[in-house]
């Protein structure tokens, strides 16, 4: 393991949560959060999510937003009942027109929010686990130097205890050995769970697409170092996994981002995969969309 890895794996890491909620109520001080959830197309979890942290609004949640991304079902509806504020992505920004793509609804999250501080949870975990926000809190609101806080855990895959994390495992975690290896202690540097301060993603580009997370860390690494960034154990996170087949264009935009912020040229292009179609394979191409939205802090004037 890279020494630079390796310490910061020592002293940056969090196994366990020793923080009460009210420990960091009193640590936050006039400090605001905000929580923030991007969602498409997930009536059948969102409502679970936004119930688990619900209870926190109004002591240690400032504002719980759910950022719909053009969802087709129900889930406007669901997170308004079960007690979100929610924004559609058109509704903020306006003059800028939406583009597809999960980083677009966080960067969006950031005109829609005060938060001087932001935690982004995944809309469609299982069984959500109203300790997460506490946790990813802690290190950002107790220890000064952290502006991102990753969530880790056990990922199980549909019904196996393990095997979940598949982009992580085959992409992520290779190209950061290959690219960043000081990014290698990072045991979960694709995490839909983390929290970071308005100050640091304000002043970073948001990948518009799934390469949202990778970019996310390779520019707080480069901005404010391993000792700003901090990871904390949130236990076990099951969520809707996707079918292999829809996880290689997220491969492919992980990769374009993660190259684009090293400097390596080529982005993803297109993604050719081939499908059996009465006993023959034919080629499915997809062209890879690696876009990114400038740093808010270019558009906001505050
Ligand atoms: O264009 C998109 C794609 C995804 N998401 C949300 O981002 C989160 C993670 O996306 P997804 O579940 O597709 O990724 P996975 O967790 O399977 O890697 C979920 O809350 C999605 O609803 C979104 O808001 N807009
Ligand atoms: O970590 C991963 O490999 C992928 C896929 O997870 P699974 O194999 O379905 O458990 O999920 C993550 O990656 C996305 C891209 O960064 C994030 O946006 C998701 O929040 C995260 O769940």
């Amino acid at each position: 393991m890279h020494e630079a890895a390796r310490d910061w794996f020592a002293s940056r890491t969090w196994q366990s949560v020793e923080w009460t909620v009210a420990d960091l109520v009193a640590a936050k001080g006039s400090r605001t959060v905000s929580v923030v959830l991007p969602a498409l197309d997930e009536e059948a979890t969102v409502g679970a999510v936004v119930a688990s942290i619900r209870p926190l609004v109004g002591t240690l949640v400032d504002e719980l937003v759910v950022v719909d991304s053009g969802s087709g079902d129900r889930t406007v509806e669901v997170a308004a009942s079960a007690g979100a504020r929610v924004v559609r992505h058109g509704d903020v920004l306006p003059e800028l027109a939406p583009v597809p793509g999960k980083g677009e609804v966080l960067w969006r999250s950031l005109a829609a929010t005060t938060g001087d501080v932001l935690v982004f949870v995944d809309s469609d975990l299982v069984e959500p686990d109203p300790g997460f926000v506490p946790a990813l809190l802690g290190p950002l609101l107790l220890s000064p130097s952290a502006q991102l806080v990753k969530g880790f855990y056990r990922r199980p895959l549909d019904a196996a205890d393990s095997g979940g994390g598949r982009v992580t495992e085959l992409m992520a975690r290779p190209l950061l050995s290959a690219l960043r290896p000081e990014l290698s202690g990072v045991v979960q540097p694709l995490s839909g769970e983390y929290a970071g301060t308005r100050a640091l993603l304000e002043a970073v580009p948001f990948a518009a697409g799934y390469g949202v997370e990778i970019g996310l860390l390779l520019d707080a690494h480069a901005l404010v170092g391993l000792d700003g960034i901090a990871q904390v154990n949130l236990g076990v996170r099951r969520h809707r996994n996707q079918p292999l087949t829809a996880l290689g264009p997220m491969a492919a935009q992980v990769l374009g981002t993660a190259l684009a912020r090293c400097g390596v040229p080529g982005g993803p292009g297109e993604l050719t995969r081939f499908v059996e179609v009465a006993g023959e394979w034919v080629p499915d191409s997809v062209e890879v969309e690696a876009a990114d939205r400038p740093p808010m802090r270019e558009l906001l004037v505050r």
